[in-house]
Parts: structure tokens; C-alpha cells; sequence
């Protein structure tokens, strides 16, 4: 059996309004990544997914803080370790984060090769700079990506291309877990198209190991991901293969989450979520039972009384009160 690359448990972290207030953004979430393999995170805006990413790379900046949980890394928790340990041992070695709009982040007058510089002055200080220009043209070359690229200011380069670049930029260090959040939205088609296959290569090549992968382009995570989990106000609400989550979703919220997808034929063409009547629950005050009752048609009163449980079904985990039999039932009824 493979090993975990990541292992994340009963992980819960809040922001703190200036009103005093907290926001329970994630709020007991747990899961394992094998080595090798990729996890898609899903889930409407709001339901905790950018929050989770950041989380994972113990980015725990006010308002923001950590509020209990483990978040092991290859066998290492890094919530034991320090503010300055996570920043040289953990970030961009062991696990990298490629926020939302990360491409538009890049300092307009700097030179490609000059982030690249930077990283490895700080975690490889003893290579000189024609050593780190070879490093990183090869690197590139490795990816398709012209090593001409190194020689240009961001601003020179398409929206695809910048993007691209960010992905290679950020894994230049071999990081163990590579978290890349909505790492094709704004771009075209084709560009889409690009920055999966070279997500794709990063991981035949082993430049990195296993992905996490936040995206609303559902399609994508069937075509990426070897899993997909699903979240719903702070919490995982179901986890299972890409297949079993589009094809045949237990939770009632990923049954009406997958219920707009088209998978297309030629693959990437970009379906975005339907509208699902109603809002999620005020993180402020999340109810006590099931979070999804006030929008679920299956809703009875035991869902609203305490805390709902996972339930375990062939590796696969969903958070209902119902039974498997009876979900599908009532699904079967409904397309009937
Ligand atoms: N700086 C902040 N201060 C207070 N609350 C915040 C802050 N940032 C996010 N939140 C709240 O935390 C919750 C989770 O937000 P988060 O951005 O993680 O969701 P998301 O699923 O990534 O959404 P999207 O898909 O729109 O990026 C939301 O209720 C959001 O309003």
C-alpha cells in the first residue's frame, strides 16, 4: 500500500472579524493524500477551499488562525514546528501553494529569472548564478516552456504563459505537495489546456509528487484528479474517486453539485456550477446539525438534531444520516 503524502486531521482554523467574531472557515477537516496521487477540492465559493490552502501551508497570518488539528507532511506535522521553520524547511520544499490570480502577484519589474534567484538564494545559497540560469533554463526546457522566458518581465508574457510560469517558478524546489488553487480560471481554452498538461508533466517527471487541486470547473477535476472531496461550510462532506463523486454522488449537496456537469467529450469544455437554490449557513454561527438541511429536499428533523457523523462505504466517505440504499433510492425516484 502506498504511503501518505498527506495526512490532514480534524484540522480546524477560523478567522477572527473586527467585530470579534469568529468565522469557522475550516472547521474539522480531515483527509489523507497517497503519494503520487491528486485530490480535486470542490465545493461552492464561501465553503472554506482557498481557506483550507492556506491552512495547509500553515499560513496563519491575522485574521486567520489555527484552532487545532494536524497537518502532517510526509510524515512530519508542521504545525509543531516554528514560524521560521515552516518558511525554510516546509514552504516551496516540502509543500507549495499557488494562490487564486497568483500570475497577476508577479512583481512587474522583475525579470523571470530574478524570482528564481531569489528562492534559490534562500534554500540552495550555495549555487552561483550561471549555476541557478542552467537549473532553471533546463528546468523550463523540461516543461516546454522556452528558456527565453527567463529573460522576460511578467507583463511580456500571455496570461496563459504567466501562468505556466508561476507553476514551474513554484515548483523549482521539488516540493512533496503542490496545492494550486483555481490554476485555470481567467485563462482560455487553450491555456487551460496548457496549464493542465503541465501539471500533468510536473508529476510524470516527479518534479513533484502528488496535487491538490481547487477548482469550481468540475470537469476538470474528472479529467485531473484521481479523487475529488467536496466541501460544504467549513466541513468535507463527501470524498471519493473522481468516477464514483461525478457519476454516482451519495451527499445530497455533491448530488446536486455534480448535477450540472456535462462531462464533454473532447474534455475541458468549462462548465461551471448551476445555482443551487439557497445560501450556505452563516460561518458565524454554524448550526449544529447537518449544515446542508436547510437546502436539502431530503431533510427530516433527525438532521437538524447534533452533530452528523461520516459514514464509511468502500473507501469512500460522506457525511449523512442516511443510508446509502435510501439515497439512492430517493435519487432513482427523482430521475424516475
Ligand atoms: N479575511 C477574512 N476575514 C473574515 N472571513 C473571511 C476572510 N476570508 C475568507 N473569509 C470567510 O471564510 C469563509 C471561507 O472562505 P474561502 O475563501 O476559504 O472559501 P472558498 O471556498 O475558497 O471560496 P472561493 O471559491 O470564492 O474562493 C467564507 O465564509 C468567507 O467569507
Amino acid at each position: 500500500m502506498s504511503r501518505n503524502i498527506l495526512e490532514v486531521n480534524d484540522l480546524k482554523t477560523y478567522y477572527r472579524t473586527r467585530l470579534k467574531e469568529k468565522v469557522h472557515a475550516v472547521d474539522g477537516v480531515s483527509f489523507a493524500l497517497e503519494d503520487g496521487k491528486t485530490l480535486g477540492i470542490a465545493g461552492e465559493s464561501g465553503c472554506g477551499k482557498s481557506t483550507l490552502a492556506l491552512s495547509l501551508m500553515g499560513f496563519y497570518f491575522p485574521p486567520l488562525h489555527y484552532g487545532g488539528g494536524s497537518i502532517k507532511v510526509d510524515g512530519t506535522d508542521i504545525m509543531k514546528l516554528s514560524k521560521e521553520q515552516l518558511r525554510t524547511q516546509v514552504s516551496g520544499r516540502e509543500i507549495a501553494y499557488i494562490p487564486q490570480a497568483a500570475m497577476n502577484a508577479l512583481n512587474p519589474t522583475l525579470k523571470i529569472i530574478r524570482f528564481i534567484e531569489d528562492i534559490m538564494k534562500e534554500h540552495r545559497p550555495e549555487l552561483g548564478k550561471q549555476q541557478v540560469y542552467e537549473l532553471a533554463a533546463q528546468r523550463f526546457e523540461t516543461l516546454n516552456l522556452s528558456a527565453k522566458v527567463l529573460h522576460s518581465y511578467p507583463n511580456e508574457l500571455s496570461g496563459g504563459m504567466k501562468q505556466r510560469t508561476v507553476i514551474a517558478i513554484s515548483t523549482i524546489l521539488n516540493p512533496k505537495v503542490l496545492i494550486a488553487d483555481e490554476p485555470t480560471s481567467a485563462l482560455d481554452v487553450t491555456s487551460q489546456k496548457a496549464v493542465i498538461k503541465l501539471l500533468k508533466e510536473l508529476l510524470k517527471q516527479k518534479f513533484i509528487r502528488s496535487l491538490v487541486f481547487i477548482t469550481h470547473e468540475l470537469p476538470l477535476l474528472y479529467h485531473v484528479t484521481d479523487d475529488i472531496m467536496v466541501m460544504y461550510a467549513g466541513e468535507v462532506v463527501e470524498r471519493g474517486t473522481a468516477q464514483q463523486m461525478i457519476f454516482d454522488p451519495l451527499h445530497p449537496y455533491t448530488k446536486k453539485l455534480m448535477g450540472s456537469i456535462i462531462v464533454p467529450e473532447e474534455g475541458m469544455k468549462g462548465h461551471k456550477l448551476a445555482a443551487i437554490p439557497g445560501a450556505p449557513p452563516n460561518l458565524k454561527q454554524v448550526p449544529s446539525g447537518c449544515r446542508f438541511a436547510d437546502r436539502c429536499e431530503y431533510a427530516r428533523d433527525v438532521c437538524r438534531q447534533g452533530k452528523v457523523e461520516n459514514q464509511m462505504l468502500d473507501g469512500r466517505v460522506y457525511r449523512c444520516h442516511f443510508a446509502v440504499d435510501m439515497l439512492k433510492e430517493w435519487y432513482k425516484n427523482e430521475g424516475a
